[in-house]
């Protein structure tokens, strides 16, 4: 029977089978016995007036006895037009009722119900915490008239309507008309099953609607007992309706345990079952929420009514879906982690069995004694002794915990240090020349500094770390000699930079109780190199920067100082290390930013820059190399002509240092080395062809014409040195085509690329224009000086023009982003030239009269210092007395108010960057000739330098010479 009910095939035929009498047990209650009573009722007979039902066991036709003992459920088929309580007027003459019918109550108790509305058919105990209302239903209940009216409660307007015990308190705060007002029109008829304390249990009857309000308190009011609108129970849409609403709560029950037991509750209360009440069901046992509920129970159309409920529990079995595969995602999830950890259990456990591994403890500390074991008797005591310590902990500490973690971590940094080992030092000096020499070209001095170093190491035995700090501008080489140094003295080499670095704990550590605590660097830098005495390059070490917490150059001091380094505390180790033997280098752009404390402590080695003849070399003999060598092109295939590598270096790459220049000539060689692809893979394809036998050379001249065609442009710039042969073409019909071919392949058949002037710009583009020499001869006002920056040396213009004329005009306007100090030997420098005039032409009395305007280009750069004091004074005095200064000249150096001239910075710097602009005599302050003295000849070559010390000397070299004759 139920089988016919639920297989959707078979429903036709179950709804022509006749109807047999059911009796249900309660206890065996469930959907499908709900079902089984409706299958049945689309099958009776109409007539069939005998039918009576009950909705549930204590329900015994509205006499309200009968609560507690456990119901036996009669079911018997109802007509359709019997009421929805099922008690129907002719049935009921069966048995004649001594007490009023339900029907018959008018006026009725109003019960507010806060969460949902009672469905007729079904059982909701509430709570009454009104004493005068309880007094009341227990009244009614002693009076053999036990009903009420029960109304779902409208939520109070502005407010979310909340389950809580608070919204149950205060539904009985609300009295009279205001309860009448919040109650909805619609509600059920109640009979009032049992009532124990506070809890009252109401059975819903019949649907009630409100009419008018009796009395206020208790809430009583009048009711209309509402009935369905007439319906076709042969109505195949309410039929198929009703089977889906039957389907999908046979779905939901499948998946949900909780509806299981929600139809278990309800359907063993279920007393008839029609098209009505089953959608009464489902919309009571739904979850939807209590407007939606209330809706139902509005309804009085049946055919909506199911569908309203159709709506509800196909949502239902949606969500029933979605939990559902929610809890099957976890359990997968808890199943397998479950399983991995019982596999990881027990692979342990056999491998303890077999032997095979020692528990996770005794296998750490074992490790750990065992890469301690080789340095254990240069380790130093202090440190053996932490360890001891530490280990004996590892063995109490629980291995889940965090401080296990803690102290294993601390463990494996201890014993992994290179307690006591130290590289081999070289005291060669020969050999450290010959590394020196191989990797850097030039830098005497430093070379000398280093070779000095391994002198001093060889006569003691011993070398003691020392600090160099090699400062210069960019791309001159501080990072790669440092390289060169470690390679020299045969140690490690390690380089860490500070730029920019503002917490202390990178260089201290941190301490251990904090979270993914680390050890600073040096630390690391001894585990990294595994000795004791490598070379380490501190990079960058005037951009240190400056600390929140705490001041990082005085951490530098103390790894860097050689008092204080044997006994270097890192926060995280916590046990004293030596630094002492430690070669430490430090790599600085601008000597002047290095904290004057750390700078104390150097030995500062200046490399200024490389003049064009230093480039050359290097480029020829150290960048060329790398680069041929780093692009896997052969010597034999390319040939740079120095003509190029000068272009390239005047043109090209004028600064200070030599990264730019190693930019453009690896750039250079990148461009070769697709081009002898491109030629290998065409000449390869060139072979199948048949070409004419014949030997062509193409020469430079040919070159050029082809370089004007843009179609041609890659082959135009190779020159090709190849006698190519081939043979004769096969068929002579092809003669002339192949001719054709043959000589723009030859072309091609590249086997050795040269770069020269002609060429150049195909491999690196046009020059860049350099500004820095702006006039030929410099005009009247304009005086060239030299300065210095982080980026090495450059020369630049003082330029200075009138404004304006008038009596006691005299004045002084600045530009050209000039800093403070800039702006006073500004001042000065005016003061001066006024004072110079005066004394060398005592009627002119142009500094009185004009306004002056003095321009240091380019604006975009910030400018600051006294060294152009000098330059100053003599761009002023040049303007007053209309006299351009001498050719070719330039000056640097800090004037006094008396005229005096004090000493600059950057002397070699200044003097290459003057021989770049082709300057040809210079004038230096007297104090500076020393530094001038100190530099190369191949710096100093072709120059003439003048040593001042007094402006009077720069006056005559500058402005007292005869205009016609330009003598320089
Ligand atoms: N005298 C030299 N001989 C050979 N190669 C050199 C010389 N000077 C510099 N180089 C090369 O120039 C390149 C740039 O040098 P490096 O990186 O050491 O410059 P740097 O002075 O440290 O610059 P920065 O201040 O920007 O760090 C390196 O490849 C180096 O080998």
């Amino acid at each position: 029977m139920l089988k016919l009910v639920f297989s959707s095939s078979c429903r036709g035929h179950c709804l022509n089978t006749v109807a047999p009498r059911l009796r249900v047990k309660s206890d065996s209650n469930s959907l499908f016995d709900v079902v089984g009573r409706l299958t049945g009722l689309t099958r009776r007979s109409p007539t069939n007036s005998l039918s009576r039902a009950f909705f549930c066991s204590d329900s015994n036709d509205g006499s309200g006895s009968g609560s507690g003992s456990q119901p036996v459920v009669e079911v018997e088929v109802k007509g359709v037009e019997s009421d929805s309580d099922g008690s129907d007027s002719k049935a009921s003459s069966a048995i004649v009722p001594t007490y009023p019918r339900p029907e018959d109550y008018l006026t009725v108790l109003a019960l507010p119900l806060p969460h949902r509305p009672l469905f007729p058919g079904f059982y909701m105990p509430i709570y009454v915490k009104d004493p005068k209302l309880l007094a009341a239903l227990q009244e009614s209940r002693k009076r053999q008239a036990p009903y009420a009216g029960a109304f779902l409660l409208k939520d109070e307007p502005g407010t979310e309507s909340s389950p809580s015990s608070e919204t149950e308190k205060s539904v009985y705060d609300i009295k009279g008309k205001e309860l009448f007002n919040r109650l909805h029109e619609v509600g059920t008829l109640a009979q009032i099953s049992s009532i124990q304390g506070d809890q009252v249990v109401l059975i819903g009857h019949r649907r009630l609607r409100i009419t008018e309000m009796v009395s206020e308190d208790p809430l009583t009011v009048k009711v209309d007992h509402l009935k369905e609108k007439p319906y076709d129970k042969d109505d195949d849409v309410i039929k198929a309706t009703s089977f889906e609403v039957i389907s999908t709560l046979r779905d939901v029950l499948k998946t949900s345990s909780l509806w299981r037991d929600h139809v278990q509750t309800y359907s063993q209360h279920i007393g008839d079952f029609n098209f009505p009440r089953l959608a009464d069901f489902g919309a009571a046992i739904s979850g939807a929420n209590k407007l939606q509920c209330q809706q139902v129970l509005e309804e009085l159309d049946v055919h909506k009514r199911l569908q309203l409920t159709l709506e509800l529990v196909k949502k239902e079995m949606e969500i029933s879906k979605i939990q559902e595969s929610i809890a099957k995602a976890i359990e997968e999830k808890i199943s397998g982690e479950q399983r991995r950890y019982l596999l990881n259990e027990q692979l342990k456990a056999i491998k303890k069995e077999l032997g095979l591994e020692t528990d996770d403890k005794t296998a750490l500390s074992a490790k750990f004694r065992e890469r301690l074991e080789p340095n254990r008797e240069k380790c130093p005591p202090h440190v053996l002794q932490v360890i001891e310590e530490e280990l004996t902990k590892l063995q109490l500490l629980e291995a889940s915990s965090s401080e296990f973690n803690v102290t294993r971590n601390y463990l494996d940094w201890l014993t992994v240090l290179p307690w006591g080992n130290y590289s081999d030092e070289n005291f060669d000096v020969i050999q450290a020349q010959t590394i020196l020499d191989e990797d850097h070209y030039g830098l005497a001095d430093v070379k000398e500094r280093i070779l000095e170093f391994i002198a001093v190491g060889k006569l003691r035995g011993t070398s003691q770390g020392k600090i160099i700090c090699l400062s210069g501008p960019p791309g001159v080489g501080k990072t790669s000699i440092g390289r060169s140094i470690a390679r020299a003295l045969n140690r490690k080499f390690f380089r860490f930079s500070v730029g920019g670095l503002s917490d202390v704990a990178e260089i201290k550590g941190h301490r251990r109780t904090y979270i993914g605590a680390m050890p600073g660097k040096m630390v690391q830098c001894l585990k990294n190199v595994g000795t004791e005495n490598p070379l380490v390059l501190i990079d960058e070490i005037d951009k240190l920067g400056r600390g929140h917490a705490g001041d990082p150059a005085s951490a530098l001091l103390e790894l860097l100082d050689p008092e204080q380094n044997a006994n270097f505390l890192d926060h995280y180790l916590d046990v004293p290390i030596d630094l002492s033997k430690v070669l430490f280098v430090c790599t600085a752009n601008v000597v002047d930013n290095i904290p004057n404390p750390l700078l104390d402590r150097m030995e500062v080695i200046a490399i200024a820059g490389y003049i064009t003849d230093e480039k050359m070399h290097i480029a020829r003999d150290y960048l060329e190399k790398t680069a041929r060598e780093a692009c896997g092109v052969k010597p034999e295939q390319v040939e740079v002509t120095d003509a190029a590598l000068l272009g390239l270096i005047e043109n090209y790459c004028r600064e200070a240092g030599v990264r730019n220049l190693q930019k453009h000539i690896e750039k250079i060689y990148r461009k070769i080395a697709l081009r002898l692809v491109r030629e290998g893979s065409s000449n390869e394809s060139v072979m199948v062809q048949p070409a004419d036998a014949k030997a062509e050379v193409v020469d430079e001249s040919d070159h050029h014409a082809a370089a004007n065609k843009a179609d041609v442009e890659v082959e135009t710039s190779v020159q090709v040195d190849t006698v190519q042969t081939n043979d004769q073409p096969k068929d002579p019909k092809d003669a002339a085509d192949s001719k054709e071919l043959q000589e723009t392949e030859a072309t091609k058949a590249v086997e050795k690329v040269v770069v020269d002037t002609s060429n150049l710009a195909d491999f690196v583009g046009k020059p860049v224009f350099h500004a820095e020499r702006i006039y030929d001869q410099t005009p009247v006002g304009v005086v060239m000086g030299l300065a210095w920056t982080a980026m090495g040396g450059s020369t630049l213009y003082i330029e200075t023009t009138q404004v304006e004329q008038g009596e006691g005009k005299g004045a002084l306007h600045l530009t050209g982003q000039l800093g403070d100090v800039m702006k006073e030997s500004a001042q000065i420098a005016h003061t001066l030239a006024r004072a110079i005039l005066l004394e060398k032409e005592p009627a002119n009395p142009y500094f009185v009269n004009s306004k002056l305007h003095l321009h240091v280009p380019a604006g975009a750069t910030p400018k600051d210092g006294p060294s152009a004091g000098c330059t100053m004074i003599t761009s002023m005095l040049s303007l007053a007395m209309k006299k351009p200064v001498r050719k070719d000249l330039a000056m640097t150096g800090e004037v006094t108010l008396t005229g005096k001239i004090l000493p600059i910075g950057g002397v070699k710097e200044k003097t290459i960057a003057a021989k770049r602009s082709e300057v040809r005599t210079i004038i230096f302050p007297a104090a500076n000739r020393r530094d001038y003295d100190e530099l190369a000849p191949n710096v100093t070559e072709g120059l003439n330098v003048h040593f001042v010390d007094d402006y009077s000397q720069i006056f005559s070299l500058a402005l007292e010479y005869d205009v016609n004759t330009m003598v320089n």
